[in-house]
């Protein structure tokens, strides 16, 4: 992935946030249902079982169930009291309550109950424990524990959810039993029994209480864990989004050092190309000599040296002779490959300071560096000798005329080479073959 659109990846980050907010809060639950419709396991339980007068009748229905109590102060606590069993169970065996449910994974308590009746409008819940380390029904039928919270008027006329966290376990039962503090705290490990009844400070009269619901609830996804998902999902798409960045810029950056690296190359190579074309320029295509061009910048240098340094600088004007018979007689391109053997002959019998041009046509110049006109002279008269000597192919000889001068030091580099030219005029004139110098 070369490119990462951070606006979209923030709009997606958005959206995914949103959308996880929104499907938590409609409630993502595991929930475990109290069934309210069947009679076996429904009891209700009024203070005439212990003397008082209070009546209750229960009913059940598909809907949920209900009871109906009429509370009469002649017992010191009237109250009326709805068992719901989670288990089947058999009031003669105890032991049948043994196996409740384990409840401590949920968070919430779901009820969906509504009173009517005299002020106040409260109701107790009680979520009882069987634990056999404190419970023996046999010994003590209210040894469940007893986990309580109480419902207020306003709240229980709607549904409503019941952190199970606000349950506490009620003080009298503690108080009543020896038990360790560990043993007196909120439990919902085996719960076979919960219960719906009034409070002490219930009032005379007729009440009904109507029960649709009751239902445990977990979050699959608890706040703190949704708050931490959402945390670590925007890190984690920042962090990812800042390792790709600094693999683009490093890919880039790579990408320009190899952009730098081919253009030096291309740049070396331009370079090099610049100094052949340069070279070329001053090079005779034909011979491979220097062209006039070429020659000029050791004339220039010459002509320095003999100034700045007195350094003696001569050159040999080269014409071959009768040239124009042999390209009539032998063709163009004969008198071509002459011209070529002719300036290897000459290149190969120079000094490696003394550089030769072609200064046109059938025309060389040999620039003698630090020689004197006698020095030159015996050069011209040495070249002479074996180009006379050379055969040209199987049978041609080919001769060539020599015009040899020293530059004066206050003479132009025209001038000299002018006197260069009559001297060679004059080997020309004198029958060729042969040199001559300026003086
Ligand atoms: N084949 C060939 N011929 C050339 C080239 N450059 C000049 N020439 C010929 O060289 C000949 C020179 O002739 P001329 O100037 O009359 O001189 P020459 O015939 O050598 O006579 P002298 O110099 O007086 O001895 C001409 O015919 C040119 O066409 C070349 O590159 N190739």
């Amino acid at each position: 992935m070369k490119f990462v659109n951070k606006y979209l990846l923030l709009v997606a980050l958005i959206v995914i946030t949103l959308l996880l907010l929104f499907v938590h809060n409609k409630g993502f639950y595991k929930v475990l249902n109290i069934p309210l419709d069947n009679n076996e396991r429904i009891l209700g339980l009024s203070d005439a079982s212990v003397g008082g007068d209070s009546m209750m009748k229960v009913s059940t229905n598909a809907e949920g169930t209900s009871f109906n109590c009429n509370i009469v102060n002649k017992f010191q606590w009237p109250f009326c009291q709805l068992q719901i069993y989670m288990i089947p169970f058999n009031e003669q065996d105890k032991n049948s309550l043994q196996h409740g449910f384990d409840i401590s994974e949920y968070d919430e308590l779901f009820v969906d109950i509504k009173y009517q009746g005299p002020k106040p409008e409260l109701l107790r819940l009680h979520i009882r424990n069987y634990n056999p380390a404190y419970t023996n029904l046999e010994v003590d039928s209210n040894s469940m524990k007893i986990n309580e919270f109480k419902i207020e008027a306003n709240a229980y006329k709607t549904k409503q959810f019941i952190n199970l966290k606000d349950f506490y376990v009620v003080p009298w039962w503690g108080s009543e039993r020896n038990l360790p503090t560990e043993l007196k705290l909120r439990e919902f490990s085996n719960v076979p029994l919960i219960e719906v009844l009034t409070t002490d400070h219930v009032q005379e009269g007729e009440l009904t209480v109507n029960i649709n619901e009751i239902s445990f609830r977990r979050l699959y996804i608890s706040n703190e864990n949704l708050l931490f998902t959402i945390i670590a999902m925007w890190l984690a798409a920042a962090a990812g989004y800042l390792i790709l960045q600094l693999h683009n810029y490093r890919s880039n950056l790579k990408q320009a050092r190899l952009s730098n690296n081919r253009l030096i190359e291309i740049m070396d190579a331009l370079k090099l190309e610049k100094a052949q074309i340069e070279e070329m320029s001053k090079r005779d295509t034909l011979t491979g000599l220097r062209n006039r061009s070429g020659l000029s910048l050791h004339f220039t240098q010459c002509a320095t040296d003999l100034l700045e340094q007195n350094t003696p600088f001569s050159i040999v004007f080269i014409d071959i002779d009768f040239f124009k018979n042999i390209n009539d007689l032998y063709g163009h391109n004969r008198g071509d490959d002459i011209l070529v053997t002719f300036a290897q002959i000459i290149h190969s019998n120079i000094r490696i300071a003394d550089k030769l041009g072609r200064w046109g046509g059938e025309e060389f110049i040999l620039i003698c560096t630090n020689s004197t006109l006698n020095q030159a002279n015996s050069i011209a008269e040495k070249l002479c000798r074996i180009i006379q000597q050379h055969l040209f192919g199987s049978d041609l000889q080919v001769t060539a005329s020599f015009g040899v001068a020293e530059m004066y030091p206050d003479e132009s580099v025209k001038d000299f080479i002018e006197r260069a030219d009559k001297a060679l005029y004059k080997a020309k004139a004198e029958g060729r073959n042969q040199v001559q110098v300026s003086v």
